[in-house]
């Protein structure tokens, strides 16, 4: 039983609002004729620099052909030692050792006749409740625009939605009014997610004056590796505190320095399923909650994070992987289903991660390699096509 292949194939796809991210499809092929496919998901992030995918098989070649896939454990440790931890958040090591640790998830269960959720620990849910995000607001004229986006949505399920918040604040204002007079209690808003935009003083006074709305949650308040910041800020304020971990030495400042209530745990940015269960159980250990987070995954990320949040004990907070509902299209035959604003999990029946790759879909998004194209650091940021300054 040992690895013969690796192959990556580029896709650039466009969102609903038209910026386009750009994913890696990730396949592991075993001598006994089983591929195990992943996804390295959404390069299109600061920092505004791109990888060479020829590079990049290459070293990926160079680790994994003729090892045992289900050395999982040995082969992430020799992936970090080429792509390792940073304490960035958008660091792209961890999405490339992403991309390969599903893929071997999905070789493994698929060689074992599993699910990968059985793979990792079993089924505590079936079903995982989401979000959907409203993207930051630069200008007024986009809050009407939000608006009609909350309506359509709610229309197909989706209760539950969060804001980046943080640019315009007048605009953020106006949506959270528009929401609230509209919808009432039928609509939470789980989240204000300032994205480090704003130091932990700056994020206090948006949030107290925001606070006559009801939001759950307040995500990201300070600069990155700012853990005092992050404390004085969960201090000021009543709602729960959540913050993405994207290394074990950030999550552990994070844990002695008591900064958050909740870690917002996705695959992507702390280098695949391996060290999600990892962050999760450290979590837990710390007597903390999780979600699950997103970088906008296509339907082979999403399935992933499908199954971690279904073997986790201590996902007790909305989620955020909604890709699927965002992009214009898909990878696979047979995408994620979103019902009444839950993911629904790939059932036991289904082997691996339960997604099959559409080389039809694959062909009509195919891209050549990483490069940016014409895209400003606001686009970046803000995930919007609106090129206006
Ligand atoms: O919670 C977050 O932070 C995100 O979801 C980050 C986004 O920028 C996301 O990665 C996206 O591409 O929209
Ligand atoms: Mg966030
Ligand atoms: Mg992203």
């Amino acid at each position: 039983m040992k690895i013969s292949d690796i192959r990556l194939t580029v896709v650039g796809m466009p969102r609903h609002t038209g910026f386009v991210s750009k994913h890696v499809i990730v396949e592991i092929e075993m001598d006994e004729g089983l591929t195990g496919i992943g996804e390295m998901s959404d390069f299109s992030h600061l920092p505004h620099y791109s990888l060479d995918t020829r590079d990049m098989k290459a070293v990926l070649k160079s680790i994994l052909v003729g090892q045992n896939p289900f050395d999982i454990t040995l082969i992430n440790q020799e992936l970090l030692s080429h792509f390792p931890e940073t304490m960035f958040y958008y660091e792209k090591g961890n999405f490339i050792r992403n991309g390969v640790d599903a893929a071997l998830h999905d070789l493994c269960a698929k060689a074992l006749q599993i699910s990968v959720a059985d793979f990792i620990g079993g089924r505590m849910k079936e079903k995982i409740k989401v979000c959907y995000p409203i993207f930051r607001h630069r200008f007024m004229e986009e809050v009407e625009e939000n608006l009609k986006v909350v309506r359509e949505r709610f229309r197909q399920g989706f209760d539950v939605f969060r804001l980046y918040a943080g640019k315009n604040l007048d605009a953020d204002e106006a949506f959270l009014d528009g929401v609230r007079t509209e919808f009432g209690s039928k609509v939470t808003i789980k989240s204000l997610d300032f994205s480090h935009l704003l130091d932990w003083k700056s994020a206090v006074q948006v949030t107290q004056r925001f606070s006559s709305y009801d939001v759950q949650l307040i995500e990201s308040p300070a600069v990155q590796n700012d853990f005092e910041g992050l404390r004085h800020f969960r201090m000021k304020v009543d709602h729960p505190v959540s913050e993405h971990v994207w290394s074990y030495r950030q999550q552990y400042e994070m844990i002695k320095h008591d900064s958050v209530d909740i870690f917002n745990i996705s695959p992507i940015f702390i280098g695949g399923l391996t060290n999600a269960r990892k962050a999760a159980a450290a979590a837990e250990v710390a007597g903390k909650s999780c979600l699950i987070g997103t970088t906008q995954e296509l339907s082979v990320g999403t399935a992933a994070m499908a199954h971690l949040g279904s073997s986790l004990a201590n996902l007790n907070h909305t989620s955020d992987p909604i890709g699927p509902e965002l992009y214009a299209g898909d990878i696979v035959k047979n995408p994620v289903i979103y019902e009444n604003g839950y993911l629904l999990v790939p059932g036991r029946e289904r082997h691996g991660l339960g997604v099959e790759l559409d080389w039809e879909q694959i062909e009509k998004y195919k891209a050549d390699d990483l490069s940016w194209g014409n895209v400003s650091a606001h686009q970046l940021q803000d995930r919007t096509s609106q090129a206006r300054k």
